[in-house]
């Protein structure tokens, strides 16, 4: 039997592959052939680009690696940490020594931890009650099967917008909520589903798991970069990756499956795992057509918007001032939005990544390379208060909305009012026909980690196996631990209702024990 993989982790688009003889699938695709190819069957990689990696894309230049894609890994993540030790691939971790800093309002506020804290004490509260709420709405959400959940339908209904303005009572949360939903998903709170993102947040372990680098998922990096890791499989894949082989066609008969590309190659075989993001599965016929609810299903799925850059330094210049490169920038006139360094463990290469999100990469796409380095440079002076920042020695960029063959990035998002109805179509095998890729995972989702899970269960389904990913942690992994007062602190309306009937009760107390002759007339 043969599969087809058409794909990137579990091979990169469609692998095909075969049982004593041949099946075919896309890309995920290399993670999902490795395992068949393990299992005994015959895998055919059909990768649409030059390359492969997909989402991931490691260059080098003048004897430096720099990921212009997916990058970060971190603690329970273990399905790509234990594929990257298999292939021998090593990890370092993202700096996070020195302090980290909060711009807002015109200003740098430095911290640490996940989170800036806040001063003003209803924010604090507002703040404190925010994660709680996104976290605890989160566990209300099955993984495995969204729609079920009890307030499915009426919180797919809610823009996280909507969600946001419900749960905060503060501008500060608010602005803040913003750039957490840009970061994390490369959206806008006002274009994402509340029901697609709590599943999304919940996925990674949470508000907290999600968004730090220490015990969360921007912990560390891959030394050498993370395109080794495709790179390495399609090596043990030797001649059965065929790349510039963008799959047009798949046709499933009683015998198995043919599946043609733009070039007009035909591949036979038995069964074939899509691994692409699913809306670019549109770009593919189908015979015979696909069933209703996925057909709809891929007209849903946009992608996220974002550019990776990269400013090169001659030196760590942040480091010294007591920073350790981690900027979350509010400001409607930054390009950036969130940056870490990417400095190498040996302190070669001193580097801030920066990423350009949603509604700024839309905008800043349409000005020059130079432009956009020009403004970021800016930024980074203001920030870290120095000119310093202002004279790169090096800049690399990369913009994923122009990606015919990603369509965007990270990864696919759902619009409101379309995740509680098609998001039961997302891995539902249609015939000999299987789906993988990170929009398909029950963890991770949109990272590299979802993708390997993605490819290797849909490997197993093709083998007719159920179970899931072996998941030893890989990296040691801290729970997320909530404090008493995160756990307890009154929202900031439930802190106004307590304040207003504690000072009533307490007033009226007053009023009954002084002499009714001096109580005010109307209380007589
Ligand atoms: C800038 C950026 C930052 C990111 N940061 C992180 C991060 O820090 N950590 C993390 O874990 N993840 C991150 N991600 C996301 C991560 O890279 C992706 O989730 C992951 O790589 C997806 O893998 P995949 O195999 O599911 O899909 P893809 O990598 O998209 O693989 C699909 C493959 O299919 C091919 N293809 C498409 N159409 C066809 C066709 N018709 N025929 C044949 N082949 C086709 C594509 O060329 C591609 O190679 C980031 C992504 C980007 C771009
Ligand atoms: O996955 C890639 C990058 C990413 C996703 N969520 C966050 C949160 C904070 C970051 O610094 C990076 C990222």
């Amino acid at each position: 039997m043969h599969v087809h993989a058409f794909s990137n982790f579990v091979t990169n688009c469609y692998s095909m592959c075969s049982l004593n003889s041949s099946c075919t699938g896309y890309s995920e695709g290399l993670s999902a052939a490795k395992l068949l190819k393990e299992a005994g069957l015959t895998v055919v990689v059909l990768e649409a680009r030059d390359r492969v990696g997909g989402r991931t894309y490691t260059v080098t230049f003048e004897n430096n690696y720099v990921d212009l894609g997916g990058a970060y890994v971190g603690p329970t993540q273990n399905c790509i940490l234990r594929l990257a030790r298999e292939l021998g691939v090593k990890t370092y971790l993202v700096n996070e020594k020195e302090r980290l800093i909060h711009y807002t309002k015109g200003k740098a506020y430095p911290f640490r931890g996940p989170f800036p804290p806040a001063w003003n004490p209803v924010v604090y509260l507002d703040y404190n009650n925010l994660w709680r709420t996104l976290d605890s709405l989160g566990k209300e959400i099955p993984a495995n099967a969204p729609w079920t959940c009890r307030y499915a339908e009426q919180w797919d209904n809610m823009t996280m917008k909507e969600l946001i303005d419900k749960v905060c009572w503060t501008r500060t949360a608010k602005d803040f909520a913003r750039l957490f939903v840009n970061v994390n998903v490369t959206s806008e709170p006002h274009e994402v589903s509340a029901l697609w993102f709590l599943w999304y947040i919940k996925l990674c372990g949470g508000t907290k798991r999600i968004f730090s680098t220490s015990n969360g998922g921007q912990e560390r990096k891959f030394v050498g970069g993370s395109g080794q890791i495709s790179e390495k499989i399609a090596e043990q894949l030797k001649g059965s990756v065929k790349l510039k082989q963008p799959v047009v066609r798949v046709s499933q008969h009683p015998g198995g499956v043919s599946v043609e590309t733009l070039t007009g190659e035909k591949y036979q075989g038995a069964y074939v795992i899509s691994a692409i993001p699913p809306g670019l599965t549109m770009n593919i016929h189908y015979e015979p057509e696909l069933p209703p609810i996925r057909n709809q299903l891929i007209q849903r799925v946009p992608m996220g918007s974002i550019i990776k850059c990269m400013m090169y330094y001659q030196k760590a210049f942040w480091k010294d001032k007591g920073y350790c490169g981690t900027m979350m920038i509010e400001d409607e006139n930054s390009p950036i939005s969130m940056t870490l360094d990417d400095t190498k463990p040996d302190g070669s290469c001193p580097c801030i990544m920066g990423f350009i999100l949603a509604r700024k990469a839309r905008e800043l796409i349409e000005l020059t390379k130079d432009e956009r380095k020009q403004q970021i440079c800016q930024i980074y002076a203001k920030v870290l208060g120095t000119t310093e920042a202002l004279k790169p020695v090096h800049y690399e960029e990369k913009d994923w909305c122009g990606e015919q063959y990603s369509g965007g990035c990270y990864s696919a998002y759902f619009p409101p009012g379309t995740f509680f109805q098609f998001s039961r179509a997302l891995r539902k095998p249609f015939g000999r026909l299987f789906f993988a890729g990170t929009e398909t995972a029950t963890k991770w989702s949109g990272y590299m980690d979802g993708a390997v899970q993605a490819g290797e269960r849909a490997a197993r389904e093709v083998c007719g196996e159920a179970g899931s990913s072996t998941s030893i942690a890989e990296v040691p992994s801290q729970p997320i631990r909530e404090s008493f007062l995160e756990q307890w602190l009154p929202s900031v309306p439930a802190f106004l209702s307590v304040m207003t009937i504690s000072t009533v009760f307490l007033g009226a107390l007053g009023l009954s024990l002084v002499k009714p002759s001096m109580r005010p007339h109307f209380f007589k």
